[in-house]
């Protein structure tokens, strides 16, 4: 089955509509893309088969709503135990609701930096939740210099649209800024027709007259369910991992594209 694209117009007017028409809050929309967000790292960024051992995973955030899904990825990430955070936001939102999630996620002792760290090198993953559908141009400071610092060895898993790209067209800026993994958000946005990588889908709270509507196509029930049987065949073998992992198959899928 084809999955629909959405351009960046599309994309915010769908925003708008889910939290008018049926009546998705904000926070609540956030809440379920940043639990997609942190099951995507679960899945592409798998724990140590020492226990004790957790991974280290830098989550960079941006000024708007998609640092905002960061930030409650974070905290999702927090409660798998797995994983250890650091958050990077050196451009915090005012807004009360971003106040609430920054202190949700100090509550829990994840150090939030105002710039990068020297030592990206020693985490084994980072989350670019940057810039998501409403970035325009090209980035400016002091997302451009984070941005550069990117692109090196760490697997880069990007929040809805890779940083710095076009909503629509791609890296039009020329950085050469490519994650390795990708999670849309409710539905993929055209720039990643040219991303190869790993994609997943998540935020699965799409009506389906809406769904319609943007010529979003969700994959039919019959796929649905011999994917699932194919995941828990794979995933219940670790009976600890159990309970993450019927969270994922519930929140976020793999995403077949069909050019
Ligand atoms: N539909 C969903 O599933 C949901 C998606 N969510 C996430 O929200 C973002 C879109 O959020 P929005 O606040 O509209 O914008 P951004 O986060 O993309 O960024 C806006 C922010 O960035 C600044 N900015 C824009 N261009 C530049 C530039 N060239 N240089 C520097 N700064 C720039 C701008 O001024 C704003 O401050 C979507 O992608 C999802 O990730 C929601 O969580 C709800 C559910
Ligand atoms: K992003």
């Amino acid at each position: 089955m084809a999955t629909g694209y959405l351009n960046a117009v599309d994309a915010a007017a769908l925003d708008v509509e889910l939290m008018s028409t049926p009546g998705f809050s904000l926070e609540q929309l956030m809440e379920l893309a940043g639990l997609a967000v942190a099951e995507a790292v679960y899945q592409g960024i798998p724990s140590l088969s020492d226990s004790t051992k957790k991974r280290k995973i830098l989550i960079v955030c941006g000024p708007g709503n998609n640092g905002g899904d960061g930030l409650v990825a974070a905290r999702h990430l927090y409660f798998f135990s797995h994983y250890d955070c650091v958050i990077v936001y050196p451009k915090r939102s005012k807004k009360d609701h971003f106040f609430n999630l920054v202190k949700q996620c100090e509550d829990v002792d994840i150090p939030i930096l105002d710039e990068m760290p020297t030592d990206i090198d020693s985490y084994d993953a980072i989350v670019d939740a940057i810039f998501g559908f409403s970035f325009q141009g090209e980035p400016r400071e002091p997302f451009a210099s984070i941005l550069h610092q990117l692109i090196d060895d760490v697997q880069i898993i990007s929040v809805d649209v890779p940083s710095g790209w076009n909503v629509d067209e791609g890296d039009m800026a020329g950085l050469g800024f490519v994650p390795d993994i990708l999670i849309s958000l409710t539905a993929p946005k055209l720039c990643s027709k040219q991303f190869t990588g790993r994609h997943y889908i998540g935020g699965r709270f799409l009506p389906p007259k809406m769904a319609k509507k943007y010529n979003i196509q969700v994959r039919n029930k019959q796929m649905r369910s011999i994917l699932y049987i194919i995941t828990s065949y794979i995933y219940d073998r670790y009976a600890d991992l159990q309970e993450i992992n019927s969270l994922t198959r519930s929140h976020i899928r793999f995403l077949f594209i069909q050019q």
